[in-house]
């Protein structure tokens, strides 16, 4: 392990021959002694992992030789060592950022002891903290998140990419299960802001009478039952992201209050007067058509454009072409992974039946379709029976989407022939149309 560097600049010989006789003692500390400050700059390039500063040395303040070191590094924690106990003095240093400040007696070796002990505590939760945030960007990289290699795709990668760049607000459509919450994660943790946080907020799943609260806090004794104060989510996520899904979900009185959030840059919690600034990247995301809603008198156009910024289409799976057989593997890949068994394997039949679903409910009802193959099948081998489908909402699904009739038909038909299992006379039947008609689709490749 790496020594821990401590500078300690100190002009009393006898205390400085005190503090570095006692912090000695621990074998992981390598300490260095200075007489003035202007020797504590000069080493600096030997990078300190903490430094101990006299306030009263001769050639410079504490404060001032504080500001010096800052200016070099900006991370170094110091801890100021003073021989009077002025609190004005403590608080201003405090403020200022140094790590402790402490009052020399009888105690202050023991107190250093202990406030380094906390310190390097501190600093390796800060580098745990890192660390995972480095793996949550690399697990929200983009072809690491986003499995995927349609046309379709790739238009939304561009897009992404040119969201990460800038600041830009961010709004996502498509329906559910199409990855708008993933979209959202890969462009904060991709972006400049990764360091800070990314807080999502269902609209829909929190009740009406808790939003307002959740969304921008609130102080203690606000309303009954506030028995303490609470910090919103706009607040939680200052510096970073903040991703309000289902945005369509916030009623009209709400929208209002969100506006003026935005508007100002500011937030005040329920029942206070404390300005809170905001600095925060919006994304949204939702399965409803926005513009629409609008037009129909349910959602404030001003707050439309605040939101509006980078719009960002996710196109549903049936749209999306061989990434259903791409995202299988994946997927399979990932439950062979998990459950430690052997490699599963799909067969072309299964395929096929994947790439003819129009799966009303996405990449996460292909996920869940693929789970349940994995665990039915047998010899490692997936076949046509062992995909079930899950959804319970296809017959809706004909009538959703910018389609001509004779589109919203050939998806009707498909229907039937699946769940007839190809059987084209059944399926004739059953809707009471030609057989040659359903042929012709087929051959004409409008259906398969
Ligand atoms: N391109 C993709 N590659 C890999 N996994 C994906 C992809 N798109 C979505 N998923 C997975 O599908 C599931 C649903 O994704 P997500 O929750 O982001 O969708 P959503 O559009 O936000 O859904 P909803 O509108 O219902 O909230 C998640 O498990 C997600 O990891």
């Amino acid at each position: 392990m790496n020594s821990f560097k401590i500078f300690v600049v100190e002009d009393d010989p006898w205390y400085r021959e005190v503090l570095s006789y006692h912090l000695s003692l621990n074998p992981d500390y390598e300490v260095i002694i200075f007489e003035t400050g202007k020797e504590c700059l000069s080493s600096l390039h030997q990078r300190p992992d903490l430094i101990t500063i006299d306030f009263s040395l001769p050639d410079m303040t504490g404060d001032d030789l504080y500001k010096a070191i800052r200016k070099v590094d900006a991370k170094v924690p110091m801890i100021v060592i003073s021989s009077q106990e002025d609190i004005k003095v403590a608080v201003g240093m405090m403020k200022m950022g140094v790590a402790d400040y402490l009052v020399k007696d009888e105690n202050t070796k023991d107190f250093l002891w202990n406030s380094i002990l906390r310190i390097r505590e501190n600093l390796s939760l800060k580098e745990e903290v890192e660390t995972l945030r480095e793996e949550l960007g690399q697990k929200y990289s983009f072809e690491k998140s986003l499995i995927g290699q349609s046309p379709a795709l790739k238009k939304v990668f561009a897009l992404m990419n040119k969201a990460i760049e800038t600041n830009i607000n961010v709004s996502i459509t498509g329906e559910t299960g199409t990855g708008k919450e993933l979209v959202a994660k890969a462009i904060h943790f991709n972006g400049s802001r990764r360091r800070k946080k990314f807080i999502p907020v269902n609209m829909g799943a929190i009740p009406k009478e808790l939003i307002e609260s959740e969304l921008f806090g609130h102080e203690k004794g606000a309303f009954t039952g506030a028995v303490g104060r609470k910090i919103g989510k706009f607040e939680e996520a200052n510096g970073g992201t903040i991703f309000l899904d289902e945005i369509a979900e916030l009623d009209l009185n709400l929208q209002s209050k969100l506006l003026r959030v935005l508007q100002e840059r500011e937030v005040v919690r329920v029942g206070g007067s404390e300005v809170v600034p905001l600095d925060i990247r919006i994304i949204t995301a939702t399965h409803k058509d926005l513009k629409e809603e609008v037009r129909q008198g349910n959602f404030r156009e001003d707050l439309y454009f605040r939101l509006i910024g980078m719009p960002i289409n996710l196109p549903p799976l049936r749209e999306r072409g061989g990434d259903v057989l791409i995202l299988t593997n994946h997927f399979l890949e990932g439950f062979v992974k998990e459950n430690k068994t052997k490699q599963i394997r799909i067969s072309d039949g299964a395929a096929k039946k994947l790439m003819n679903y129009s799966f009303p409910g996405n990449v996460r009802e292909l996920k869940a379709t693929v789970d349940l193959a994995a665990v039915i099948c047998s010899d490692h081998l997936i076949q046509e029976s062992d995909i079930t489908y899950l959804s319970s909402q296809k017959e809706k699904l004909f009538v959703r989407g910018n389609k001509t009739l004779r589109e919203h038909t050939c998806d009707i038909i498909q229907y039937y022939l699946e769940k007839n299992e190809g059987d084209v006379l059944k399926t004739a039947a059953d809707l009471d149309i030609g057989k040659s008609t359903i042929y012709k689709m087929m051959k004409d490749g409008e259906i398969s």
